[in-house]
């Protein structure tokens, strides 16, 4: 695990901070990562546990080495994320290896930068700046960092050396001065203007996310509040964000997109020792919104789709639908009209299920009915070749209820998308009783391929949906 400041290490920190201020022969206090970086952030494990709360909390730790009567100088390698920012930001000096990164990315799990990340960066580079680092996560490099008075030095060498080298030349010098929480915001007159540009970008850009919303009104707090009255508003802000659902689903798919790499079944079976299929051509059935949606995913990932609807006046209407999708991705310049040309040529529409008989993957995406699936699946078994995986889309209903209206139990899976399918990155992707794990690691592989974020992994099943055998899942608000 990466350095992340769990409770133990906040304490670390408290106290070491606590015990050189006490010691007479020291005179200047180096913070330092031990290993590959200095801290990443609060541990987002920590959240909605007490040792979230419990003190030495890291805003306490923050005023700690901000009052601090000695010069204290934050070495910075690696990253310095999140609340390890912060950290540096309370530090009256902050020096970096010229390949180190900063950046506040609280907005990606739907916070903002809640140990006074907001009220003190403006203070340092300005709004603009720390808008734009605070509202869209962005990381930035050292060298940026340094032209925008974030760092005081850039280090070329050892880095802890070059700290211990720069503390003797600021021995003595005056604090107040480097302390943040003393100063004025930088280019405060601008606020109202750089607020509406920002604004604007930002409902563009992360339509319907609240939390860079609220970075924003906590960027502009640190100016139109006092330091303290801005701090206190930004913890009512976070405490809003923290317990809001999109937090929680951006938290769970930070989690998610990490571990869906690593799936492991409960028999053993995993990414490490189970080869997937390389799915070529696969088939949709249904061409209603969610099948329209999927046949888009697949067209986009470049796997030929004969998507199969057997109202035909639905087929023309879904086939006008999935290129008018592709506009839009033209007008938005996420795709060329050639690459959108090239899509259309590998979609093929047909009302009947003998088409695909030799496709490697099918998904079914009709309407919630039993009866109905199974009637599908029982003839695309007979009519597809013994290979092709049978997959259902279904939400709600039993895979392994779907699966014994066939002779090939073990090929049938769920792959469960999400509307808009062609813009939700969630995917859960589901296994019955019989589902063998090349099946499993066959569309575990083809969502990775669409683009999709996974999870496999047996504690998360409770957290999405008790009834499935295995969830794999993220989402994309
Ligand atoms: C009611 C509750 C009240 C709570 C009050 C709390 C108030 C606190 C308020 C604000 C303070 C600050 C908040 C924060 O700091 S939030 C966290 C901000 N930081 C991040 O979001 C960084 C996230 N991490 C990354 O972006 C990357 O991991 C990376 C760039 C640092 C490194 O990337 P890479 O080398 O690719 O490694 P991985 O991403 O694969 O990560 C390795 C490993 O580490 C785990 N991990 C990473 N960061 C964290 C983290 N912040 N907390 C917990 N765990 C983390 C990651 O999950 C991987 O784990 P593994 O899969 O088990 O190996």
């Amino acid at each position: 695990m990466l350095k992340v400041l769990h409770h133990h290490v906040r304490e670390g920190l408290f106290e070491g901070i606590k015990r050189a201020n006490a010691d007479e022969q020291v005179r200047a206090i180096v913070i330092i990562g031990e290993g590959k970086t200095f801290p990443c952030g609060a541990d987002i494990r920590e959240f909605h546990t007490h040792a979230s709360v419990k003190e030495p909390v890291l805003t306490a730790v923050g005023h700690t080495i901000e009052n601090s009567g000695k010069p204290v100088i934050s070495a910075i390698h690696g990253t310095a994320l999140g609340g390890g920012l912060e950290i540096a930001l309370c530090c009256h000096y902050r020096i970096a290896s010229e390949n180190a990164r900063i950046g506040f990315p609280e907005v990606l799990i739907g916070l903002l930068p809640g140990a006074e990340g907001t009220v003190r960066l403006p203070r340092l580079s300005g709004l603009a700046f720390a808008m734009d680092m605070i509202a869209f996560g962005k990381q930035v490099n050292a060298k940026d960092a340094f032209r925008h008075g974030i760092l005081d030095k850039l280090c070329n060498g050892n880095i802890l050396e070059e700290a211990k080298q720069f503390a003797t030349k600021v021995i003595g010098q005056p604090l107040d001065s480097r302390r943040l929480s003393r100063l004025d915001v930088k280019d405060a007159a601008n606020v109202d203007l750089l607020f509406e540009v920002a604004l604007a970008q930002v409902k563009r850009k992360s339509r319907g996310q609240i939390a860079p919303i609220y970075c924003l009104k906590s960027v502009r707090n640190s100016v139109r509040m006092s330091f303290d009255k801005a701090v206190e508003e930004e913890q009512r802000l976070i405490m809003e964000l923290m317990t809001g659902y999109q937090s929680t689903a951006l938290q769970y798919s930070f989690f998610a997109d990490r571990s869906a790499p690593k799936w492991r079944l409960p028999c053993g079976a995993s990414v490490h020792n189970t080869k997937p299929s390389r799915i070529e051509t696969a088939g949709v059935i249904g061409a209603g919104t969610m099948g329209s949606g999927i046949a888009v995913c697949l067209i986009r990932a470049g796997v030929p789709v004969i998507l199969v609807e057997k109202n035909k006046k639905m087929l023309e209407k879904a086939m006008k639908t999935i290129s008018g999708i592709l506009d839009g991705s033209v007008k938005l310049n996420r795709m060329t009209s050639e690459q959108k040309e090239q899509c259309l040529a590998i979609l093929k529409g047909t009302s009947t299920l003998d088409k695909l008989s030799n496709v490697d993957m099918v998904i079914e995406a009709v309407y919630e009915n039993l009866e109905l699936k199974r009637e599908i699946f029982a003839q695309l078994d007979k009519v597809c070749k013994p290979s092709t995986l049978l997959c259902s889309n279904t939400s709600t209903l039993d895979i392994d209820k779907i699966a014994s209206a066939t002779n090939r139990p073990d090929k049938v899976a769920g792959t469960h998308f999400f509307a808009p399918a062609f813009i939700m990155k969630l995917m859960e992707n589901v296994y019955g009783t019989k589902t063998s794990p090349a099946t499993v690691a066959t569309v575990m592989e083809f969502g990775r391929r669409l683009g999709k974020e996974l999870e496999a992994t047996k504690e998360e099943i409770k957290n999405i949906r008790l009834h499935l055998t295995v969830t794999f899942c993220t989402i994309d608000l």
